[in-house]
């Protein structure tokens, strides 16, 4: 019997048109056939996965989607440096091959990697089909399997290469984060220590509060951090689903992070560790700006400190450097770098007017930094 401890709801509801999904928080919802019963029916499946969390995972899926549908199952390669068109097209080649029409659905099961070249393949086959996800990091939890962001990366730039494809809905199970590498689940603190900082100053404090408890990954703590990350995150994406304004505050700390998961080589640091000294990188600006007392960034990196998350940039990584990659950015408008930096604690704004030169102080001088 699994136990559902909370239910989101990510609201995409036009006069035309009803895309909503559920996001359902709770323990052993991975085995229960009554859920995958309700969500897919009788539809087949083409269930993807990679050669880390298959061996953990896929068994206790197949047992739960049971035995009266066709599944199709794709092992991916684990790995940032493996999202990628070639991963896609491995999917692809798969579905094809098992014929699977229409009303297939496709499955991700895993971290934001296999959500996001999960979905992507989704959005492409047959000119799209339904996904659903199975977010099996924390990092995946509270961000990546909710607000329909999907795609792969290019040599040139992070998620380069995508299209915005909503799931049906999305399974969180509680259970998957016994099995998650502290370094892994240290990643996705970062994302959720992003959510108190662009809209939430109280949920940032008690993230504070709760550090010791998080880190013992108490279910209790944990279940509440996650429904709070994504009822932020499910708000942004039905108020802006395509990203057209407000909803490029959840790229906060990215402008900086995405250049240099770049620059370092995909899979170097890990997308949370790259956001979380992109955050600080932010927030240094936003105080040298007068935007932020100095001391909430000393509270900011103290909070990172405590899950070892890394608040400098890479020793051999240069202004230049970083100036190059973030030029290629996605939020790029008439070749202006647009940041999202702090109004205030807990409130982001966007701006366009961020140098090379108030980055190099307020980053770079490593003298200054610790
Ligand atoms: N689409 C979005 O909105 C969005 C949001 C945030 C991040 N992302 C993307 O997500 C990716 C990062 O996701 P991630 O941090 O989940 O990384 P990941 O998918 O690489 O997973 C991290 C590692 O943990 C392993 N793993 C997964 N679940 C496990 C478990 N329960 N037990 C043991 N090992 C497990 C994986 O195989 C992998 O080795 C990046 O590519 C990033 O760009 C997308
Ligand atoms: O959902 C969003 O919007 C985000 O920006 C969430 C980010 O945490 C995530 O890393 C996203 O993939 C970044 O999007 P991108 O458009 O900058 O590639
Ligand atoms: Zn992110």
């Amino acid at each position: 019997m699994s136990t559902c401890l909370h239910t989101l709801h990510v609201d995409l509801s036009t006069p035309s048109s009803d895309r909503s999904y559920p996001i359902l928080i709770g323990r052993d919802l991975l085995a229960d056939e009554s859920i995958f019963a309700d969500i897919l029916e009788g539809r087949d499946v083409i269930l993807v996965s990679n050669d880390v969390v298959a061996p953990i995972f896929a068994a206790r899926v197949r047992g739960a989607l049971g035995s009266r549908r066709r599944v199709t199952e794709v092992i991916l390669r684990d790995g940032e440096a493996n999202k990628t068109m070639a991963a896609v097209g491995d999917i692809l080649d798969a579905a094809l091959a098992d014929r699977h029409e229409r009303g297939a659905v496709m499955v991700a099961l895993g971290g934001g990697v296999v959500g996001d070249i999960t979905g992507f393949a989704a959005a492409c086959y047959l000119r799209g089909i339904d996904f659903l996800q199975l977010p099996t990091t924390l990092l995946a939890q509270v961000d990546s399997s909710v607000g329909g962001k999907t795609g792969v990366n290019h040599p040139q730039g992070k998620n380069m290469i995508g299209a915005f494809h909503q799931p049906i809905a999305v399974l969180i199970d509680l259970q998957t984060l016994h099995s998650l590498p502290a370094r892994e689940f240290s990643a996705g603190i970062a994302e959720v220590i992003k959510y108190g900082l662009i809209s939430d100053i109280g949920f940032f404090d008690w993230l504070e509060q709760s550090a010791s408890r998080l880190l013992a990954r108490e279910e209790s703590v944990l279940a509440e951090a996650i429904e709070r990350s994504c009822a932020v995150k499910a708000d942004v994406v039905s108020a802006d689903e395509r990203e057209g304004g407000v909803r490029a505050i959840l790229n906060f700390g990215h402008t900086f992070g995405h250049a240099i998961e770049q620059v370092q080589g995909y899979g170097r640091w890990l997308h949370g560790e790259a956001v979380a000294c992109g955050m600080v990188m932010a927030a240094r600006v936003s105080a040298a700006r007068g935007q932020v007392p100095r001391d909430f960034v000393d509270r900011l990196v103290a909070l990172l400190g405590r899950f070892e998350l890394p608040v400098t940039p890479p020793e051999d990584m240069s202004v230049a450097d970083l100036m190059a990659s973030m030029a290629g950015d996605k939020k790029v408008v008439e070749g202006r770098i647009r940041f999202i930096l702090l109004a205030q604690p807990g409130n982001a704004v966007i701006v366009d007017d961020v140098s090379a030169a108030e980055i190099e102080s307020a980053c770079f001088d490593r003298a200054n930094l610790d």
